[in-house]
């Protein structure tokens, strides 16, 4: 049976930054969309707003939004000021709330899981969803924990981990391109693929997040979540279904497979950001940065390298490499392919092997195919083929948000995938921490330190 809709969104945390920077328009993009439809909305925090106050917040997100929709959720929205942490202050907000309910924590993790222990102890609507931002613990010891928490309030079917990496459209799209095509699937195996390299790179800094930021680093606030999750779905076996289990099943067993690619996890680079310009932009070093703490050696810049130990997939090395600050910030899969078993003796090679790569932004694909010379024949070229993906008319969060008001886990990060992210970086933290690799540097602006390339 379907799950039913959900009626009533409250966020928890509704003052905060996530809520205006991301949630508010997120839900516009998804309210504007063909897929929008009305729902009521519920702040909640600890400083007093009147529920006017909180509406007009609403409302400036709202811009896009058909007039009418925008009013029916902006008549029903209210505020209400309240202790997350306080079993009282929790009942007014749930008895406030009307249907099918989610409650959405837009809070620091810490604060979650405080929120969370004290609805332990309450009885809690049926059907209601609790969504939850990453980071989904903060090693191993604590994914499982939170998980065993969250498992004494609802099933896992109504739990719903939220990496906006799964509701990009171009990483969703990673699911089309292999498995609706014939002309992909079948090369991507150890067969044909020498290496793999996944990259997500930003020109941003640190924007003024260094109480987050400096505790977490390069490995622990990307390639620990949105890497991996992006590299299941470019490498998993193809799932029977789109739906929940089997997308989510198919993933997870991909995941169990995947460890660093030397077991020590020394198989690791990492480097952090000293002053540079990017365009316009000068960055201070990372290390000058309000709020960080030379001590705790945070790397800007992370790289691991896996191995997948499956049929498919034995042997390939897989570089995981995600930075801050980088100049010319690539976000791309690329799958570079092995040489033809025998090149006809008289051609001369083009000198290097074919790839392919999947842009998550921009959205692109390119695929080099060898052909012959434009002036000697035998003399062989590369040419590329170019694809575009157009636009989705959802942000991340609006992809998110479409799924969890839904009542459909589907782009949920599921428990059991929460923990194999962190098994398979636990190794490289446990190297890091024990000063086992060097920690670089890089000026801002540029690709990485020089040693690196
Ligand atoms: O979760 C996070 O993601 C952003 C990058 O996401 P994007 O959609 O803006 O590309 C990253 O800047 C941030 O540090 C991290 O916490």
């Amino acid at each position: 049976m379907a799950p039913s809709r959900i009626e009533t969104l409250v966020i928890l945390g509704a003052g905060g930054d996530l809520t205006s920077r991301l949630l508010l328009p997120g839900l516009a993009t998804l309210l504007a969309s063909s897929r929008g439809s009305a729902i009521r909305l519920i702040g909640v925090d600890r400083d007093p707003m009147s529920d006017a106050a909180w509406q007009r917040r609403v409302g400036k997100a709202f811009s896009g939004v058909d007039a009418r929709l925008a009013d029916r959720v902006l008549e029903s929205s209210v505020y209400l000021q309240a202790d997350v942490t306080d079993a009282e202050a929790l009942g007014r907000v749930l008895t406030a709330a009307t249907g099918r309910v989610a409650l959405f924590f837009a809070l620091p993790p810490a604060v979650t899981v405080l929120a969370c222990r004290t609805l332990a102890t309450m009885k809690l609507p049926d059907g209601i969803v609790l969504a939850i931002e990453k980071p989904f613990g903060t090693d191993l010891a604590s994914a499982r924990a939170l998980n065993r928490l969250l498992q004494k309030l609802v099933p896992e079917e109504q739990v719903f981990r939220v990496d906006h990496f799964l509701g990009k459209s171009t990483v969703i799209n990673l699911l089309g391109l292999r498995f609706a095509n014939r002309i992909f699937e079948p090369l991507l195996s150890a067969q044909n693929v020498a290496h793999v390299e996944v990259n997500i790179e930003e020109d941003l800094g640190l924007e003024g997040r260094a109480g987050y930021y400096d505790r977490a680093g390069a490995l622990v606030d990307m390639i620990q979540s949105h890497l991996l999750l992006v590299l299941a779905l470019a490498t998993m076996e193809p799932p029977a279904t789109v739906g929940s289990e089997d997308l989510r099943g198919a993933m997870a067993q991909l995941l169990r497979a995947t460890r660093p690619w030397k077991k020590d996890g020394t198989e690791s680079r990492r480097a952090r950001y000293t002053a540079g310009t990017i365009g316009r932009r000068k960055l201070p070093a990372y290390l000058s940065e309000d709020g960080v703490d030379r001590s705790r050696n945070t790397e800007t810049l992370a790289e691991m390298t896996v191995a997948i130990d499956n049929w498919r997939w034995a042997g390939v090395p897989f570089v995981l490499r995600s930075g801050k600050a980088i100049g010319d910030p690539r976000q791309e899969i690329v799958f570079t392919f092995r040489d033809v078993p025998h090149l006809p003796t008289g051609f001369h090679g083009p000198g290097r092997q074919a790839r392919l790569r999947i842009g998550i932004k921009p959205a692109t694909m390119s695929l080099d195919l060898v052909t012959n010379g434009r002036d000697d024949p035998f003399d062989l070229e590369w040419d590329t083929l170019d694809a575009e993906f157009g636009p989705s008319e959802l942000k991340p969060y609006g992809e998110v948000l479409a799924e969890l008001l839904d009542g459909d886990p589907t782009l949920s990060v599921r428990g059991d995938i929460a923990e194999e992210c962190w098994r398979i970086v636990a190794p490289v933290l446990a190297a890091w921490r024990a000063d086992r690799v060097p920690l670089d540097s890089y000026p801002a602006g540029t690709r990485g330190p020089r040693s690196w390339h």
